[in-house]
């Protein structure tokens, strides 16, 4: 039997790439199978991503808190669910900005799975996004082959574990999972590898959960500042000066972010979002 066609836009936000398939009444694809992510996502027999955000309106999902029209139902490349995709929330709020279902001159709050984000249209065409509280967990130890290294444990809504190296070849080739604590991380985790550049200014790799080594990362981003200010004893939020947010540039090999982590605790993360195709898939 023959799947009929349905339509799909491809997307990206620093290279972290994304086919997002429009159901608003989620009437199109149903619970979404993951073996139709995993071959939409295949960048040989499909479209290629790292991921499929189904665009869907908020009331159309039982599971989904209220409260926003829209919603990012995110999955991973392998099919799998996770809580926030800090980049595939910018290519969202793009294609709903470009389809003239939002107004970019107001902030856009969106649902996810780990609550509502608020996007924000900045005039010279990047996007800031409200990522929520990050929160610091303690230390952990991710290994890749024999290296192995202390990485701080960061909840952006999703599991991050941050290991500082001396070089970005230092992990290899990331074709397989990092080794890592599974007591800690029961559901798998993302692994930042990161170097500093300069004052405030990071670099990184990622493994992603799901989806393999990436391009960049937003929730990872996030996670990376984070745990780089810690270090830095530059810790905002709460525990920075009164009054005072904190920002990092934050590089990865798809391009540049920033990240600020605000004196009321919260990081916000700015960066580009690009939408290249749009067509129907039999998939
Ligand atoms: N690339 C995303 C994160 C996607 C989810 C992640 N792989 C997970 O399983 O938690 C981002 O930009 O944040």
């Amino acid at each position: 039997m023959t799947t009929p066609a349905y339509p799909f836009v491809k997307g990206h936000g620093t290279e972290n790439d994304f086919v997002l398939l429009p159901d608003h009444d989620g009437s199109v694809h149903g619970d979404l199978p993951a073996a139709r992510v995993a071959a939409l996502c295949d960048r040989r027999a499909g479209i290629g991503g790292d991921g499929v955000i189904r665009v869907i309106r908020t009331a159309a999902l039982a599971d989904a808190a209220a409260g926003t029209e829209w919603f990012m139902d995110y999955r991973n490349a392998d099919g799998s669910v996770s809580e926030m995709c800090g980049n595939g929330v910018r290519v969202l709020a793009r294609h709903l900005a470009d389809e003239g279902l939002v107004d970019p001159a107001e902030p856009l709050p969106l649902g996810t799975r780990d609550g509502v984000k608020t996007v924000v249209f900045e005039a010279d065409g990047t996007m800031t996004v409200d990522m929520g509280s990050p929160r610091l967990l303690g230390d952990s130890e991710v290994a890749v082959g024999e290296r192995a290294w202390k990485a701080t444990h960061v909840d952006m809504g999703n599991p991050h574990a941050v290991a500082f190296v001396g070089s970005l070849d230092d992990a290899g080739s990331l074709l397989e999972p990092p080794e890592h604590d599974r007591a800690t991380y029961p559901h798998g985790v993302n692994v930042e590898f990161v170097v500093r550049r300069g004052a405030r200014h990071v670099a990184f790799r990622v493994h992603e959960r799901g989806s393999g080594e990436t391009r960049s990362c937003g929730t990872g981003a996030c996670a990376v500042m984070v745990a780089a200010a810690v270090a830095d004893g530059e810790a905002g939020g709460d525990a920075g000066p009164p009054g005072q947010d904190l920002a990092y540039t934050v590089d990865v090999p798809g391009g540049r972010l920033t990240v600020t982590w605000t004196a009321g605790d919260r990081t916000l993360l700015t960066g580009p979002a690009v939408l290249v195709a749009r067509g129907t898939s039999t998939l």
